[in-house]
Order: C-alpha cells, then structure tokens, then sequence
C-alpha cells in the first residue's frame, strides 16, 4: 500500500509542550510534546493504557493537565473560560469508539439532534439540505429514514462521522475507527477519513492500533512510549526501528 504524502501547512490548529497527567502515583503522560497541523492527519500510536486517550481528554478539556500547555485553535485549553470552552469544542468534532448513536432516533434525527442543538436559528429547510449533504458524503443518503439498528457496524460507524462533521469541525479527533470492522469495511473507512480530509480541509487525529489504517490515512505518525512521543515522523521513519517496544506493534499487524 502507498504511503500518504504530506497535505499540511506550517500552520498549527494544535500545539502540546511539556504536558504532564498522573492519577495518583500513576504517571501516564511523562512531557508530551506533539503539534497538529492543519489539514494533516496525524496518527497517534500506543499500548493499551498508555495514555491516548487522556491525551484527547485533555485536548477537548475535559481534564486538566498536571503540567504543560495545551494549546487549540490558538486557545490555551486549560485557561480559557467555560462559554469559550464550550464554543471550542464546536470546533472540534470526536468521532467516539462505538458511534454513540442515538438507538431511538432515525437516521435523519441522530444527524439533526447537534444542528438544532448547536444552531438553533437554521430554518428547517437549511436543516433538512444539512442532513442530506452530510449523508451524502458519507454515502448513505438511502438510510436517511432508517434507525440504527437496522445499519450494518460499518454503516453506522459512517453516520457516526456524519454526526461529528455536520457541526463543520476544523479538527476532527478519531477514536480507534477501525476497530471491530471487518478488513474490506476497514478499507472503506480508511477512504472516507481520506475524503473528509479532501473534501472538508478537517485536520484530524487518529488514534488506532491498526497499522494498515494508520499507513493508509497518516500523513504523520506518533507513538506514545512511556509517557512521551518519543517516535514521530513517517510511517516508515517510526517503523524502520529495532526498538523493541516498537517492533511488536508492526509484527503482530503484518507478519503474523
Ligand atoms: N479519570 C481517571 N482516573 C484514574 N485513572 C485514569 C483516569 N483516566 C485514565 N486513567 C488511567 O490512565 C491510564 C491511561 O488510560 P487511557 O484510557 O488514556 O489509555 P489508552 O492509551 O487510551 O488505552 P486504550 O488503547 O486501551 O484505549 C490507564 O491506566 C487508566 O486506568
């Protein structure tokens, strides 16, 4: 599989130096150091436990860090107040592990629910034009009557993303999107993370510990290893390594 080019600019949309997270005697984020740049996808690696998802929890503030500085659309997280926080994460789309759609609502519903929430002076007919754009670009305008429980994990995974980019984020955050998908549904997914990039000029964060998804959407890979990135770069640059905290992660997805 090719490798992606680079897409990003030199501008940053997020900048993270010397961050510190611990629970307890439990330190999980040991200086982390990391940078987004618009329009790139940048790819975040790690263990189980490792701490990537705090990372994001603390990217979108909803934990503070111990120590260090996080920076988001030029906003320093931790010290901005609440209405601003609350506009900045508008601006920042997190497209959840399990899709988190709403069981109860059609389609057309779950993708209207943050529109009318967040945008509350839309007329219906920008709504419902909303509604159908979105699904189009996923391409699932067909299931716009459907409930979720008639969608297959693939599909439903696809309006999730629908859901998060309907807001019109600048940054999108991925929460491991391939995981419990089938190979041939994983490769679709990888696609649509690609045209979303494309087509809504998103910067993204993509946490997974799927390397053929990692290969196929990073412009940039990073890898948490003990509590620091301490491998960033190209795929080929984080893998070309004998490092034996790294060599598993590329083994176990391609050799086995
Ligand atoms: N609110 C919390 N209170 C105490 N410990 C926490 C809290 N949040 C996370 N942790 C601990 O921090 C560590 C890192 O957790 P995190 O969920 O970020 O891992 P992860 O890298 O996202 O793992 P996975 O790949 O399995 O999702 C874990 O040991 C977890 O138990």
């Amino acid at each position: 599989m090719e490798q992606k080019k680079p897409t990003a600019t030199a501008e940053k949309v997020i900048e993270i130096k010397g961050l510190f997270k611990s629970f307890g005697n439990y330190h999980v984020l040991k200086g982390v150091d990391l940078d987004l740049y618009k329009r790139e996808n940048l790819v975040v690696l790690g263990k189980s436990g490792t701490g990537k998802s705090v990372l994001i929890k603390i990217v979108v503030g909803l934990l503070t860090p111990d120590q260090g500085e996080v920076k988001v659309l030029d906003q320093i997280v931790d010290q901005i107040t609440y209405k601003d926080l609350l506009d900045l994460r508008l601006k920042v789309g997190f497209s959840f592990q399990n899709s988190a759609l709403y069981d109860s609502m059609t389609i057309r519903e779950n993708l209207e629910f943050p529109l009318v929430r967040n945008q509350r002076n839309l007329t219906k007919g920008e709504v419902n034009s909303a509604v159908e754009e979105m699904l189009d670009a996923v391409g699932l305008l067909q299931t716009i009557n459907q409930m979720p429980s008639e969608l297959s994990g693939g599909q439903r995974k696809r309006i999730g993303i629908a859901r998060t980019l309907i807001l019109r984020p600048e940054i999108m955050l991925y929460d491991e999107p391939t995981a419990g998908l089938d190979p041939i549904t994983c490769l679709e997914i990888n696609s649509l993370i690609n045209e979303v990039q494309d087509r809504f000029h998103t910067s993204s964060i993509i946490i997974t510990h799927d390397l053929t998804c990692a290969k196929a959407v990073g412009n940039r890979v990073a890898m948490l290893l003990d509590g620091k990135f301490e491998r960033q770069g190209t795929f080929e640059e984080v893998f070309n390594t004998s490092d034996k905290r790294v060599k598993p992660f590329y083994d176990y997805n391609f050799i086995q």
